[in-house]
């Protein structure tokens, strides 16, 4: 009996082992900037939705770290105010809590409110923006929703489509002005691998008929690739691009939703500590779309740890994506 708990305690310990070992000496993917490029984003503004939390946190401490002046458009003012209080606090840790990180070659941090779950709200970030913000460099599309219960917009959209496509359709949308008068400027958008499951369905957008969460998440991760792809077409010789890329899978608060028993949710916190990105790797793709020389005038890209990927054939549909453009633009009111 007691030799059979040692070896048990033995197995235990060493599977924690070898998860520690992989975490640590298994992780392949690199940061892009190792501080020899403090200064890069100096001069420049860029906004990222849902900067508060993820993936969307990382790439504002690195854009901040880079001298950028970072805009966090977030749903929840205390929990952008909180998140951004920490990063000033990380990136120039000798400043106190209230002093801007700027003594050290960072940029400066403004959180303003945006819930991409209501267009009003859009419009009036945008209107703020263009009163405030004399200039916008990089947009990053980075906000989401992940596989939630059946739950509507306030303007009646199903909540992963209206969000993460919808929402994201109309701010981008307003900016464009903003965009091109700072021009050479970029769009970043932050799709999905999950997209291939998803399919453009024009008779139910809203999934009024029949509802699955992870086929409506994929739909809107399929809609942000087609609305990318229309856009740079648009753009064509604006000097704007628009990228989109899929982060892999990082250890973020998207999985909220996912319901996972108490007692196994160890196993999985253990799990994912071991084989998923952090927050930080996760980013560094839309750090890459967002700040490096390499991809000037490259636009209507799909990437994936910072190099180009195929797309699947549904993804680079013309048609659907004008179609999807056209009533896109109904649904948010903007149509001339
Ligand atoms: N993590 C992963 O493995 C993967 C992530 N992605 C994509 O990466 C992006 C970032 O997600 P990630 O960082 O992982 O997840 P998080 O849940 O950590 O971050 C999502 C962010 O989106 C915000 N958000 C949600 N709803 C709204 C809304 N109505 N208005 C404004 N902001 C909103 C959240 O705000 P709040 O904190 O207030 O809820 C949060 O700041 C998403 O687009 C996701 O689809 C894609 C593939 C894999
Ligand atoms: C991190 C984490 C979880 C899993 C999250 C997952 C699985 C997210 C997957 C997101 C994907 C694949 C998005 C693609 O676009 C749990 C198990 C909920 C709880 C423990 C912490």
């Amino acid at each position: 009996m007691a030799v059979a708990t040692a070896a048990a305690i033995l197995a235990a310990l060493g599977g924690v082992l070898w998860l520690a070992a992989r975490r640590f000496v298994g992780s392949n993917v690199q940061r892009l900037h190792q501080g020899g490029d403090s200064g890069l984003m100096r001069g420049k503004t860029v906004l990222i939705t849902g900067a508060n939390s993820g993936l969307g946190r990382a790439t504002a401490a690195e854009l901040l770290r880079l001298g950028a002046r970072v805009i966090m458009g977030c749903r929840d003012r205390e929990r952008a105010e909180e998140a951004a209080g920490q990063l000033r606090r990380e990136v120039c840790p000798a400043g106190g809590p209230d002093s801007e990180p700027n003594s050290g070659g960072a940029g400066e941090l403004v959180v303003k409110e945006l819930d991409l779950a209501s267009l009003s709200s859009v419009r009036s970030f945008c209107q703020e923006m263009l009163q405030e913000e004399p200039r916008l460099d990089v947009l990053i599309n980075n906000a989401g929703v992940f596989q939630c219960p059946y739950m509507k917009t306030e303007d009646g959209f199903e909540m992963q489509f209206g969000v993460n496509h919808l929402g994201h359709f109309l701010l981008t949308n307003l900016l464009l002005g903003l965009l091109k008068s700072s021009a050479p400027s970029r769009i970043v958008v932050v799709s999905s691998k999950l997209y291939k499951y998803g399919d453009i369905n024009f008779e139910d957008l809203n999934s009024e008929q029949s509802y699955n969460k992870s086929f409506c998440y994929s739909r809107s991760k399929l809609a942000n690739i087609l609305f990318t792809r229309e856009l740079a077409r648009r753009l064509e010789g604006t000097n704007v691009t628009v990228n989109v890329l899929h982060p892999g899978i990082a250890r973020t608060n998207l999985g909220r939703h996912i319901h996972i028993p108490l007692l196994v949710r160890p196993l999985f916190n253990l799990v994912s500590w071991a084989f998923f990105k952090t927050p930080e790797e996760g980013a560094q793709t839309s750090i890459y779309l967002a700040s490096s020389p390499e991809v000037e005038g490259v636009s209507g890209r799909y990437f994936g740890d910072w190099k180009e990927e195929e797309l699947l054939p549904k993804a680079m549909d013309e048609s659907v994506a004008r179609k999807l453009w056209d009533i896109s633009e109904v649904m948010v009111g903007i149509l001339k």
